[in-house]
């Protein structure tokens, strides 16, 4: 067999990124050899008990499969050793210097998801919008800053227990449905542990997860925050001045009013309020009647008050609260649910808006 297979094995491969690295296993090092007669390549893991592994094996070996056609092969399997793993690490963290990759001059659109009140479907929202987005070929992470109501792992299916990968001085999301998530509910001792911090804890932790966890080059970052006008909410205007944020509230004009009041706090800290995401919204029944559990017109009322555009209005539906019980985003698994198509259309109008372009429309006007 000639070089040029070899060449061809490994152009293939080079189309293969590690899930967590978001880089091709060829850039990284983890393609240790390849030979071609007979047709043996061997794959470097970072660490034992890699969590991406079955995923990267397979992909390995669809990738050499592309590349050789029926042709018989031999892949072997093991992990880096120190030395290749430190080079792996020097070569992802670059001589970039230990601060945030989010800031000013990052290519990454930052937005963080509030609301004014507890339990209004925000980080349903959130885990929704970035389901779609990466859906779309964007890569896409989550920081789940909801100190005392983190679901966001839950409601992307990572399975209890599931903590970030640590390769050197690199850690590394765990990724689910194509977005990588970080969550405080991760570095608990036990689910049940209660987090009673202050501000200045939350803000360190808020710190730490923008600098020292290792998202790659995302297109968008999410940020689910905690409800309301906290800490966080300031910190997060502190630590990342020129992020945009979206506003989550429900249709009842007394969430309305506080959902307003924690746009009018980001916007004071520095953030842009890009627009207003009602949900839990009236849902049509199949007679035509409007089923309007938690009244009408918050969403509106928001919008208007805070002059941004409503991007959607989410209808009440079982589908969308059965899906985060799965674990699995209706966005994915019930794309034409009314309430899906709301939250793709919302996610396609927040990834296509061109950036710093505060209170121009985005085509979809308050109604
Ligand atoms: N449009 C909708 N239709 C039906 N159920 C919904 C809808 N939006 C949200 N829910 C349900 O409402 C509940 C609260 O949603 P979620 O946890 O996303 O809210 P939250 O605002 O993030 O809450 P918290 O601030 O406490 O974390 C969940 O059970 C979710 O499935």
């Amino acid at each position: 067999m000639s070089d040029s297979l070899a060449d061809r094995i490994h152009a293939e491969l080079a189309r293969v990124e590690d899930p967590e690295l978001r880089r091709p296993l060829t850039d990284l090092g983890m393609i240790d050899s390849i030979e071609t007669d007979p047709v043996r390549v061997s794959l470097l893991l970072t660490i034992t008990g890699c969590p991406a592994a079955t995923r990267i094996e397979a992909d390995t070996r669809a990738a050499i499969e592309r590349a050789i056609g029926d042709e018989s092969y031999d892949l072997t399997v093991g992990v880096m050793n120190r030395e290749q793993r430190d080079a792996l690490v020097a070569k992802v963290r670059g001589s970039r210097p230990k601060t945030t990759p989010f800031g000013r001059d990052s290519l990454t659109r930052v937005i963080a998801v509030t609301s004014g009140k507890g339990g209004v479907g925000k980080s349903t929202v959130t885990v929704n919008l970035a389901a779609a987005m990466a859906a779309e070929g964007l890569a896409v992470g989550i920081v789940d800053a909801d100190v005392h109501g983190f679901s966001v792992p839950g409601l992307l299916g990572m399975p209890a227990g599931t903590q970030p990968t640590q390769v050197g001085e690199l850690m590394l999301p765990p990724v689910a449905h194509g977005v990588s998530a970080i969550s405080i509910g991760m570095f608990l001792q036990s689910p049940d542990e209660i987090v009673a911090w202050r501000g200045p804890m939350l803000h360190r932790t808020l710190e730490q997860f923008l600098t020292d966890v290792h998202f790659g080059d995302l297109d968008v970052l999410l940020l689910d925050l905690p409800p309301g006008t906290g800490d966080v909410a300031i910190s997060l205007g502190q630590l990342l001045p020129g992020s945009e944020a979206i506003v989550v509230t429900t249709p009842q004009p007394a969430a309305a009013e506080v959902a307003w009041r924690s746009g009018a706090v980001a916007r004071k800290t520095g953030q842009q309020v890009v627009g207003v995401i009602e949900t839990l919204s009236p849902s049509l029944a199949s007679d035509g009647s409007s089923f309007a559990l938690f009244g009408e017109g918050g969403g509106v009322a928001v919008a208007r008050r805070l002059d941004v555009p409503l991007l959607a209005q989410v209808p009440i539906s079982p589908s969308l609260r059965e899906a985060g019980d799965a674990g699995v985003p209706l966005v994915l698994s019930h794309p034409d649910d009314p309430a899906a198509v709301a939250l793709r259309d919302a996610a396609r109008a927040l990834a296509h808006r061109p950036r710093g372009l505060a209170g121009r429309s985005l085509g979809v006007s308050p109604v």
